[in-house]
Parts: C-alpha cells; structure tokens; sequence
C-alpha cells in the first residue's frame, strides 16, 4: 500500500488518545502564537515582523484566503503521488524550505537542524547567505539530499565568485538569486526594539569564513568585529545591479538559476531572456515593500509570462495544505516556506521543522484528494474561484 503523506494525521490522534507525546500545534496560525509566548521579543519580533505597515504581510494572507477550491467528486485519488519535477530533479512534494538566515536567533541547533528536518522529510533546503552557521556545515548535516543555494549578490565580485565555488562544492545544485534585497527596508518592530541581527554578528558566518572576505580585512573579525560587521554590510549586496550584470552570474554558476523576488510579468521576461531558468514569486513575505502587490495576486500573471521558458515557484504567506494547493492551481509549480519553519524550530529544533513540514504535507494530500486530484499536476485554475471583494 502506498505511503500518505495523510496518514500523519491518525498518528497524531492515537499519540494524543495515549497521551504519549505532547505535540506542538498542528495549525501553523496557533504555532505562532506560540512561539510569541515562549520566544524572546527580539528574536520573535524579528521573525515574525515585516516592512512598514505590515499591509503587504496581511495581504499575503488575504489574496490566498480570497481564492477558494472547488472539489470535484468521484475521481479515484486512492493512490496519489505529490511528486513534481523542478529543473531536472524529482521533488518528493511541491514543497522546499525558504531561505532563512540568522537561524541562531531561534535556536541552538540553527540552519544544521533545520537541514536536518528537510533531509529526513525529503524536501530541499534552500540554503541562505545570512546563515548563522558556515554553508559546508549546513551542507555536512544533509548526506547528500537536495540543497539549494541562495545568494546576496555581494558588491565584490571575488566574494561573489568565491560563494559560489563553495556552494557548488558544498553540493548545491540549484542557485536563487535573491533580488528584492538590495537594501533592507524600513521595519518598525526591529526598528523600535534596536534588533538587527547582522549587527550584533549573526548571520555573518559564510562571509567571516570566506577568504576573499576577509583578504579584505586588516584584522581578524574576532580581533576587530566591528570591521568586519562594517564590511558585511557594505558588501550585503547591491542596489547598482541591472538586468546585464545577470551575464556574470549565468558565465560562473553552471546549473540551473532561479531570481527570488518577481512580481512583475515583464521581469519574467527579462529573466527568461538573461538564460534564467526559473523564478520565485514572492514579496519576501512583506518584509521589503510594504504596499506591493500580494504575492498570490502576482502569481498569475508571472505565470502566463513565463509560459514554458521559466519554471515558476512561489512564497510569501503559505501557512495550510490548501495554500499549497492554491499556488499551484494558480500558476507555482512549487511552494517555499518561511517563518513557519522558523518557529518550529525556535519551539523544538529539528523535530519542531519536521512537525512543520509533516503537518503540511499531510494537509496537502488530504485537500489534494478531496479536491479530486492524485497528483499535483492535474491543478489549475479550473480549480478555484474568487471570492467576491
Ligand atoms: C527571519 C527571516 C529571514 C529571512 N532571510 C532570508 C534570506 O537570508 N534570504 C532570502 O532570500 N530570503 C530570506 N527571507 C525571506 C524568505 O526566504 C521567504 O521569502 C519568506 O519568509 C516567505 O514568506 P513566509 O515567511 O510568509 O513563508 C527571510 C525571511 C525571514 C522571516
Ligand atoms: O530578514 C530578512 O528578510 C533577510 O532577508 C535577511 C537579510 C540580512 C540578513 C539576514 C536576513
């Protein structure tokens, strides 16, 4: 018999009637809220936070809740196969782990923990610039499961170049360019509570160990952090960037690329037409232009734009098994998750990012079947409906 992602949701109940193991939330909104009451402040606040108003985050969350499933009846899903191909490779689900720096801030075990929890739950690890722990660590904790890397574009090009001779070698198979973060935005809640983890030397530890980094260093950054926290953020990544100097990213990287951070269709196209592989429609989860369009309004239209030249992902406000299924059924071919994640792990380490990850996928599979799908390929926007505004 074939294995279900839904068949998590019987061992929760017979561990809950035994009283056995305390879980954590199974909805990812009371997760949350959880988190807010054991995390500090800071660290919480930081996470959880976003650009502005917060009216891009909120938005997030409204575009996918406005979009409802229609399901269909009587269609055989008893054997089902959320299996999806992106860019050559076979995911075991539409589902990847968003890049996340400054892990530390939510708990000890940090990005090798939560690597951890991808590998042994079959989905990628995307990899970030910020991390709290160096890329090779990261990448020793997986075996050889499937890791992405996601670059800040760094004004130096010897540390560009460097970055990604140590992703390719640490086994990173796809690269994300992230680039709605040429500067961070403006972010009231850390803002008021003076917590920027880069500043305080998180998120710091594949800059600090990269020798072209530090060739440009006078002393050591355990000799002098202050320097070395100034050279980070100058270097962060890039706001003179334009379209051509993608032409250098395409000569030094090999494998696939994909440009995290597309909301507009033209800028599809312009990807497509640099030789980028793939793109992520996202908004950064409302972190960075605080009154954009919500990711999930933007996906349809990056889509139609993309057409068969750009394999086309999606995040920002994905939180059920249902988001899930609506990013797909609007255009993604899969979905990453953020905070969600994040919390997880600053409530239980590897097992709280397992919980996260199992939770969603045994709730996609069931809204998967009961929408009348075995597999996600048959999604589209046949599928849903709007909700009047
Ligand atoms: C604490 C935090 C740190 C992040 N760090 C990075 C990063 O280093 N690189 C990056 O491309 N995106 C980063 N992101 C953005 C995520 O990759 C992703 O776009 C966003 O979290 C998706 O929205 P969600 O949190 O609603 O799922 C970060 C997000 C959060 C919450
Ligand atoms: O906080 C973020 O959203 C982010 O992308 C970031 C930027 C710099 C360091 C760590 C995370």
């Amino acid at each position: 018999m074939t294995q279900h992602r839904a068949d998590f949701q019987y061992e929760i109940y017979l561990d809950g009637m035994t009283g056995a193991v305390p879980r954590l939330p199974t909805d990812l909104t009371a997760l949350e809220e959880m988190a807010e009451r054991r995390l500090g402040p800071g660290p919480f606040g930081y996470v959880a936070g976003s650009a502005g108003d917060g009216s891009t985050a909120r938005a997030n969350r409204a575009a996918l809740e406005r979009r409802r499933i229609v399901p269909r009846m009587l269609r055989d899903v008893a054997e089902r196969d959320l299996s999806v191909e992106v860019l050559g490779r076979t995911l075991s689900a539409p589902l990847a782990l968003a890049p996340v720096g400054v892990l530390s801030i939510m708990h000890p075990g940090a990005e090798p923990a939560a690597a951890r929890a991808a590998a042994a739950q079959g989905v990628p690890f995307v990899l970030s610039s910020a991390s709290s722990t160096p890329m090779e660590q990261v990448a020793e904790a997986m075996g050889d499961a499937e890791r992405w890397f996601q670059l800040y574009w760094s004004k130096d090009r010897e540390v560009t170049l460097s970055f990604l001779k140590r992703a390719r070698a640490a086994g990173c198979s796809i690269l994300v360019v992230t680039l709605d973060t040429p500067l961070l935005a403006w972010r009231p809640r850390d803002l008021d509570q003076a917590y920027l983890p880069f500043l305080r030397g998180v998120g710091t530890a594949n800059h600090f160990t990269d020798p072209a980094f530090l060739a440009g260093l006078e002393k050591s950054p355990q000799d002098d952090p202050n320097a070395a926290v100034l050279r980070f953020v100058s270097l962060f990544s890039d706001p003179g960037k334009t379209w051509p100097d993608l032409a250098f990213l395409r000569e030094n990287w090999a494998g696939p690329i994909v440009l995290k951070g597309v909301l507009h269709p033209d800028d599809a196209r312009l990807a497509a037409d640099a030789g980028m592989d793939g793109v992520v429609v996202s908004n950064h989860g409302g972190r960075q232009v605080a009154g954009a369009v919500a990711a999930a309004d933007a996906l349809p239209r990056v889509a139609a734009a993309a057409g068969d030249r750009l394999t086309v992902l999606f995040d920002s406000g994905v939180r059920t098994g249902a988001d899930v299924f609506k990013a797909l059924a609007l255009g993604a071919r899969a979905v990453l998750v953020g905070r969600p994640y994040a919390y997880g792990l600053g409530l239980d380490g590897q097992p709280g990012v397992e919980h996260v990850i199992r939770c969603l996928l045994a709730e996609f599979d069931l809204t998967l079947a009961l929408s009348g799908h075995a597999r996600p390929g048959t999604v589209g926007a046949g599928d849903l409906v709007e909700d009047p505004v």
